[in-house]
C-alpha cells in the first residue's frame, strides 16, 4: 500500500451511481470522477450547490456507502478494502436531526455512542463530561434532547462526532440551525480541533464560514471538482470579476453601463443603488469614468470573495437541483 503521511484523505477518480436494475433510465450519477486530497491537519471545505455530491462523498469516506469505481483512502487505509481500519479514524457530524435519540439525555446519547466504540466505565464518563463541557452543554447534560433547539442539537452532534477521538472529522453542514453567536463559537472550536492536529473536512453552503475557517476549499458541482485552492487564491484567480457599487444611479445610466462589453451583470434597486459585476479587467475604469461623468459621487470597487468565485464557477445555478 502506498500512502503519504501528509494526506489524511486521498480520493482518486471516484464515481458513484444510484439506480435500480428495474429502471436503468433512472440512474443518477452523484460523483463523476472526483480527485481530492485533504492534507493532514488542515481544515478543508467542500462547497457545492444542492445535489453536487457532497453528502455522497462524505458517506463513502465514512464507509457508509461503497463507490461505484475509483479509490478513497483515509490515513492510508482503503475505505473499501479496510473499512474496519477506517472507522475508528474518522468521525462524522451531520446537520439536522439525524442520528440523535430525542427521548434520552445528551449524556446518555454520548454514552451509547461511546459504547459502540468500546468505551465504558470511568473513561467513558470522563470523555462524556469533557465533550459536554467543550460544546457548552454541561448544564443541559441530563435534560431530554427532544426539547433542545436546533443549535443545541448541532452542538451535541459535534460532541458525538468526537467521542471516538477521531483523527479525521467530517462536518456535514455543521452550523445549520445555529444562531450567529453559536456559529462563531463553532468556528473557534474548529480552529481548536486543527490546533490539536486533527484533519477536518467541512461541507457547507456558507461561503463566509468557509472563508473564515478553511485552509483550502474544493468547489464541486454535478459530481465534479471545479477547483481546489486556498480561499484567497481562488478569489484572486477570479480577480477579473471585480464589482463596482454605487448609489443614486439613474435608470438611463444603468442601462448605458449594462451595454458595455465586459459588464457581466448589473443589478439596480428602485432607489438607484447599483452593483456591477465586471468580467474584464479594463472595464472597471470605464464603468467608474461613466459613473463619475454622470454625477455619481458614492461609489466603491469590491474585490471578489469566495461567494463570487462560487457563483461564477457554478454559473449562477443557485438553488437549482441537478441530476
Ligand atoms: N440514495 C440515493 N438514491 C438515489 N439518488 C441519490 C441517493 N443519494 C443521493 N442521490 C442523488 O445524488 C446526487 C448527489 O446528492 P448528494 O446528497 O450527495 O448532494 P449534496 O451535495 O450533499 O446536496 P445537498 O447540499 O442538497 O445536501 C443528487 O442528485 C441526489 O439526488
Amino acid at each position: 500500500m502506498t500512502t503519504s503521511d501528509d494526506h489524511a484523505v486521498e480520493v482518486r477518480a471516484l464515481t458513484r451511481e444510484f439506480g435500480s436494475r428495474r429502471r436503468p433510465d433512472a440512474v443518477v450519477t452523484a460523483l463523476r470522477g472526483i480527485d481530492l486530497t485533504v492534507r493532514t491537519g488542515e481544515v478543508h471545505g467542500l462547497l457545492g450547490p444542492n445535489g453536487a455530491g457532497k453528502t455522497t462523498l462524505c458517506k463513502i469516506l465514512t464507509t457508509v456507502l461503497l463507490p461505484s469505481s475509483g479509490t478513497a483512502r483515509v490515513c492510508g487505509h482503503d475505505i473499501a478494502a479496510s473499512p474496519r481500519a477506517v472507522k475508528p479514524l474518522i468521525g462524522i457530524v451531520f446537520g439536522g436531526d439525524r442520528g440523535l435519540y430525542g427521548r434520552i439525555t445528551p449524556r446518555q446519547n454520548l454514552g451509547l455512542w461511546g459504547a459502540l466504540y468500546g468505551l465504558h466505565g470511568r473513561e467513558l464518563r470522563r470523555r462524556t463530561d469533557a465533550l459536554l463541557d467543550r460544546v457548552g452543554l454541561s448544564e443541559r447534560a441530563d435534560d431530554r434532547v427532544d426539547g433542545f433547539s436546533r443549535g443545541m442539537k448541532q452542538r451535541l452532534h459535534l460532541a458525538r462526532g468526537l467521542v471516538s477521538d477521531p483523527q479525521v472529522l467530517i462536518l456535514d453542514e455543521p452550523t445549520t440551525g445555529m444562531d450567529p453567536l453559536a456559529a462563531y463559537d463553532f468556528r473557534t472550536l474548529v480552529r481548536e480541533l486543527r490546533a490539536e492536529g486533527r484533519t477536518v473536512l467541512i461541507t457547507t453552503h456558507d461561503m463566509a464560514e468557509a472563508e473564515a475557517v478553511c485552509d483550502r476549499v474544493t468547489l464541486i458541482d454535478r459530481g465534479r471538482v471545479l477547483a481546489t485552492d486556498r480561499p484567497e487564491v481562488l478569489a484572486r484567480r477570479m480577480s477579473a470579476y471585480e464589482r463596482v457599487e454605487a448609489a443614486a444611479v439613474s435608470a438611463a445610466v444603468a442601462e448605458d453601463l449594462r451595454g458595455l462589453p465586459g459588464v457581466f451583470s448589473l443589478d439596480r434597486t428602485p432607489d438607484g443603488r447599483v452593483s456591477v459585476e465586471i468580467s474584464a479587467a479594463d472595464t472597471t475604469g470605464e464603468v467608474l469614468r461613466r459613473l463619475v461623468a454622470s454625477g455619481v459621487t458614492s461609489l466603491a470597487t469590491v474585490r471578489p470573495g469566495l461567494a463570487e468565485v462560487y457563483r461564477h464557477l457554478v454559473q449562477d445555478r443557485g438553488m437549482r437541483v441537478t441530476r
